[in-house]
């Protein structure tokens, strides 16, 4: 059980850390998913996947989360860091001031065994949409399981109708109605849904598909609407499977510009994801590619409606 070992309550003190709460959450056989109050967790047995937004400090897990481990007899071998480009960046507090500052933080929380490390800012047509990346190892072999891959993307400025749907309604079974009467519980009928809608509006779901998480957090507030998909595939399930994923997730939300990240140890994920984009009428305007240790490949493009520019 490794790290799903950890007891709720030293969960919760190291999201209090970060400043956010579990809101729900569900298990399987594999991995327990917890929807917080600014976004995700994620505890497999040998791996913490935290995803936080706003002005949380991610960062701080990194320090209780190594000390956690080691009192179940484990020993960090790997440590990746990733986001997009600040929305509000003078709001952020310590260690999130800027980039790198948050390198010299992670580095400094970090034991020396993680001796392979690369930090890289990603770079889009756009200055307001880069894609940070910190990886590191301690060996330079590969820690993804074969074939997997990891695809994050953002999106910003949906689609003023579809958004509205985001905002709650009477009843407690608000969060599954919202989940159906958007198309989310359609992009992958497979997974056990685990969501929450928040008050007056605002919605988050995991999704548990045996060993793999999808995740979903929608902003739908006119002005600064954005939501994020982030999901875990195989390069050997059918190809389609990826681009049909990616074009029924981005449909639900019909946004003017789309940010896509995949990390991979396979150049087929990439290729995907214009194959994805097209079709719904999202040009391409920017490509950045880079290698991090055991990660892979990182691909970063950028998408924006095909009449902008
Ligand atoms: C889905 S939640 C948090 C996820 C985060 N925005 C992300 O992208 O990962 C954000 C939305 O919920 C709304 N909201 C309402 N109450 C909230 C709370 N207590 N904490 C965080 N978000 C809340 C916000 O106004 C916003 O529309």
């Amino acid at each position: 059980m490794g790290l799903r070992l950890l007891d709720f309550e030293s969960l919760e003190n190291v999201l209090r850390v970060v400043q956010c709460t579990v809101v729900s959450a569900v298990g399987n056989h594999f991995f327990d998913a917890y929807v917080l109050s600014e976004s995700s967790l994620f505890v497999y047995p040998t791996k913490i996947i935290i995803k936080t937004c706003g002005t949380t400090q991610l960062l701080k897990s990194i320090r209780p989360l190594i000390h956690l481990a080691k009192n179940l007899g484990l020993t960090i071998c790997g440590c990746r860091y990733t986001r997009g480009t600040f929305i509000f960046p003078k709001s952020q507090p310590f260690p999130h001031i800027n980039f790198k500052q948050e390198v010299i933080y992670i580095e400094e929380n970090l034991p020396n065994n993680l001796c392979f490390r690369k930090a890289s800012v990603m770079p889009s047509k756009n200055p307001s949409y880069s894609w940070h990346v910190f990886s590191s190892a301690s060996d330079s072999g590969a820690h993804f399981s074969d074939g997997e891959f990891t695809v994050e993307v953002c999106m910003t400025e949906l689609d003023r109708v579809l958004a509205r749907k985001f905002f709650k309604t009477a009843g407690d079974s608000a969060a599954k109605e919202m989940t159906e009467l958007t198309g989310i519980g359609n992009i992958n009928p497979r997974a056990l849904i685990c969501d929450f809608v928040f008050d007056p509006c605002g919605y988050s779901m995991n999704g548990v598909d045996g060993d793999r998480y999808s995740t979903i957090h929608v902003t739908p507030e006119d002005g600064f609407s954005y939501a994020s998909f982030e999901y875990v595939g195989s390069v050997y399930d059918d190809q389609d499977d990826i681009v049909e994923t990616l074009k029924k997730a981005v449909q639900v939300f019909k946004p003017a510009t789309v940010s896509v990240s995949t990390t991979s140890h396979r150049r087929e994920v990439w290729t995907r994801v214009a194959h994805a984009m097209e079709p719904l009428g999202l040009k391409c305007r920017s490509f950045a590619m880079d290698e991090f240790p055991t990660a892979g490949t990182v691909v970063f493009q950028t998408f924006t409606a095909a009449r902008r520019k």
